[in-house]
């Protein structure tokens, strides 16, 4: 009896702290311990951090941080720190500041962007890199624009071009399965089967608009026939695969980040209808409803930074929702004042759309649609 209740106090005392002390350690000693020696004397060094216990902690103000809080008034520890490692599935970097993030997601061949091929399909603009982003770029670019234009008449007459369809007919069934791609940390596990779903139902659409006999001024374009039309520069059209890698990109994308803006667009002028007829309220739900918190990259070589080293294949995360409601970057952040965008923000502080070659392909689409839902509804409804 006395020795087993030996044995246990042993444990308790001995084992149980050594174990924990392992445990607290180990990401620190597996993933940053090697990198400092290598860094040593190269004048260079880790971002700051820790990627042990207090990874739950610095997780916790990440994410714990809602859509309208301010990410800085929750993690005063940043306030020193604009820059940190963590772990976050493997080794990470959060970036808290205006001119890194602006440098991080622009420079496409050294930060790539890398957890949206999930969402998009292989040959989709969000998956291709370099010269092939490019070109699905300037392509999807010019059917975003046939859309835009389409967009105005859409909502004013409510026809029925492609996109504002799929929501009332294609998705009916899919609806469900569909939002769930929106939330976010499911995003990763279930992506695949719905974006095979989806690309299914388009591709009906699609194999119905080839075999269409005849194009007139009666016939709606809608984003797929844009998307089908569309020539390069040396008049190649994208491949069927191409076409539904990409809406199904667009669709994903388009869908459930301009429904929250405008659902936080309603919210904010239900609080403040003295700014109702001003336009850049759109601009200031944008920034405040924070509905991109972050943008990803993932380092392709090892980047150095003001003094510090971002190693090869380590996640590099800008933290928007943090740069948006930083004192430093917009004076106070918390108030919904659209007045503020009588001046632009400073360089790098506002990323509500990310920024350099890989900006949103729909933001343009996402402020008019949001503006033209305003619209209606100033005019239509107390
Ligand atoms: C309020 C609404 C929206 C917000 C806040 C938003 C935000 C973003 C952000 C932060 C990115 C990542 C940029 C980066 O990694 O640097 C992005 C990418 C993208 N967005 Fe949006 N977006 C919105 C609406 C839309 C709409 C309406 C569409 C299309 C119809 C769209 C299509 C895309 C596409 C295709 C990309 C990938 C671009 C690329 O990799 O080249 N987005 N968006």
């Amino acid at each position: 009896m006395e020795t087993s209740l030996g044995v246990w106090l042993a444990w308790v005392v001995g084992v149980v702290p050594i174990l924990g002390l392992l445990l607290w350690c180990w990401n620190e000693l597996w993933y940053a311990v090697p990198l400092k020696f290598r860094y040593s004397g190269t004048g260079t060094r880790l971002p700051p951090g820790h990627m042990g216990s207090r990874f739950l902690e610095r997780r916790s103000h990440f994410f714990g941080t809602s859509k309208f809080s301010a990410a800085q008034t929750n993690s005063s520890i940043l306030n020193v720190e604009r820059m940190y490692r963590t772990l976050l599935g493997s080794p990470s970097v959060i970036v808290c500041f205006p001119s890194i993030s602006k440098n991080c997601i622009s420079v496409d061949e050294i930060l790539r962007l890398q957890w949206q091929p999930l969402t998009g399909g292989r040959t989709s603009l969000v998956s291709v890199h370099g010269k092939a982003h490019e070109t699905a770029q300037k392509l999807c670019n010019q059917s975003l624009t046939v859309t835009f234009e389409n967009i105005g008449k859409l909502f004013v007459s409510f026809e029925s071009g492609l996109v504002w369809k799929a929501w009332k007919n294609y998705f009916r069934g899919y609806l469900k399965e569909f939002e769930l791609i929106h939330s976010t940390f499911l995003e990763l596990l279930i992506t695949m089967p719905v974006r095979k779903k989806l690309e299914a139902i388009f591709r009906v659409e699609l194999e119905k608009k080839k075999n269409r006999t005849r194009i007139d001024q009666t016939t709606n374009i809608d984003l797929m026939d844009g998307l089908m039309q569309v020539e390069d520069d040396i008049g190649k059209r994208l491949s069927d695969q191409e076409v539904l890698d990409n809406i199904v990109s667009l669709v994903v994308a388009g869908y459930t980040s301009t429904a929250m803006a405008s659902t936080w667009a309603l919210y904010f002028l239900a609080k403040y209808p003295n700014v109702l007829e001003k336009l850049r309220v759109v601009e200031e739900t944008i920034r405040m409803a924070n509905i991109s918190g972050f943008t990803f990259r993932l380092a392709s070589r090892e980047v150095e930074y003001e003094g510090y080293k971002i190693p090869k294949d380590w996640k590099v995360i800008v933290w928007n929702r943090y740069l948006h409601t930083n004192p430093e970057n917009f004076n106070d952040p918390m108030c919904f004042n659209p007045d503020r965008w009588n001046e632009p923000a400073s360089p790098g502080t506002y990323q509500a759309f990310g920024g350099g070659s890989r900006i949103c392909a729909g933001n343009m689409l996402a402020r008019l649609q949001i503006a033209l839902l305003l619209h209606h509804l100033s005019v239509g409804y107390k």
